[in-house]
């Protein structure tokens, strides 16, 4: 059996291993290296896997190491794995930290980097994934499903091109909250209550959502059809454009890629 090993059991961890085990994955084959006891009781509890309060000497039997932990935790975590590490597939998932980096802390080439997003906790994650050149192809299929145990999955072929994608759907659902949060105030504004709002601005991302994938045309079609000239849409995309908020919006998605190619800089 092909044991994967995951350091730091967080949110993400959590995902993804909430995914393996939905997918088949059998419990005894997933362990994870977690300080925190709390964090281990509950993965413990939830999942019925294993957790290790620091190095263990299985995880010089694992095939997949997936590293879960903080960025600025990543290269410490590391560290004290070392004396541990035995050729293996290594999947990242921590933001900004380039596969040439990890290279070099791990002493491996066999590196996938992954840029997951939360929405991964209910199955309904997009993962952008970038293999290492000295990752096989059974690497990739490997790093491949793990990803798609939590969602959909896509590869890029340039690794600066995750920058982009952690700016889209790895950082995204933050986006998608805070337009939550202003439907849901502008709501009670307008003499709705707080659940009513929410309740309505929910729906309308799942179902616009759920329109837009299953459509064949763009975005640009499917406003049009909500739009009649001279009414309630237009007035309200009217004041957007007057206020330049789709200008304003793609400036701060570029301001999350830059942060991420900083953090490249900063971690290297
Ligand atoms: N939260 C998000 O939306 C996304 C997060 N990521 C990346 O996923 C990674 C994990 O993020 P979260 O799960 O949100 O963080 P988290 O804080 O929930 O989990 C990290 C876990 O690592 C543990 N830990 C700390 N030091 C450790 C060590 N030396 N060895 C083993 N475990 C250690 C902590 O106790 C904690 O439980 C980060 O690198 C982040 O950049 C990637 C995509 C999306
Ligand atoms: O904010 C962050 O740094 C992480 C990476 C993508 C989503 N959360």
């Amino acid at each position: 059996m092909s044991i994967t090993v995951f350091v730091g059991g967080g949110n993400m961890a959590r995902a993804i291993i909430g995914g393996l085990l939905r997918h088949g994955r059998p419990a005894s084959s997933i362990h994870v290296v977690e300080p925190h006891e709390a964090t281990r009781v509950a993965l413990q509890h939830d999942f019925g896997i294993a957790a290790h309060a620091q190095a263990d000497a299985v995880v010089e039997q694992a095939s997949l190491l997936v590293w879960a932990v903080k960025p600025q935790m990543l290269h410490g975590a590391i560290e004290s794995l070392r004396h541990r590490l035995a050729p293996c597939l290594h999947l990242s998932i921590a933001a900004g930290i380039t596969t040439d980096t990890l290279a070099v802390w791990l002493g491996s080439e066999r590196i996938v980097r992954a840029m997951p997003n939360t929405p991964a906790l209910v199955g309904k994650g997009m993962t952008g994934l970038f293999a290492r050149a000295g990752a096989s192809a059974a690497d990739r299929d490997e790093a491949q499903a793990v990803a798609q145990a939590m969602g959909q999955s896509l590869w890029v072929e340039q690794e600066a091109q995750l920058d982009a994608v952690t700016a889209i759907s790895g950082s995204g659902p933050a986006y998608v909250f805070y337009f939550l949060e202003a439907m849901r105030e502008a709501g009670q504004q307008m003499g709705l209550s707080a659940d009513q709002a929410y309740q309505l601005a929910v729906a309308t991302f799942e179902g616009a959502a759920a329109l837009a994938a299953d459509s064949t045309e763009p975005p640009e079609v499917l406003r049009q059809r909500v739009t009649s000239k001279g009414g309630t849409t237009y007035a309200a995309t009217t004041r957007l454009d007057e206020l330049d908020v789709k200008a304003r919006f793609i400036e701060a998605m570029q301001a999350c890629r830059d942060r991420a190619a900083e953090m490249a800089r900063q971690f290297s």
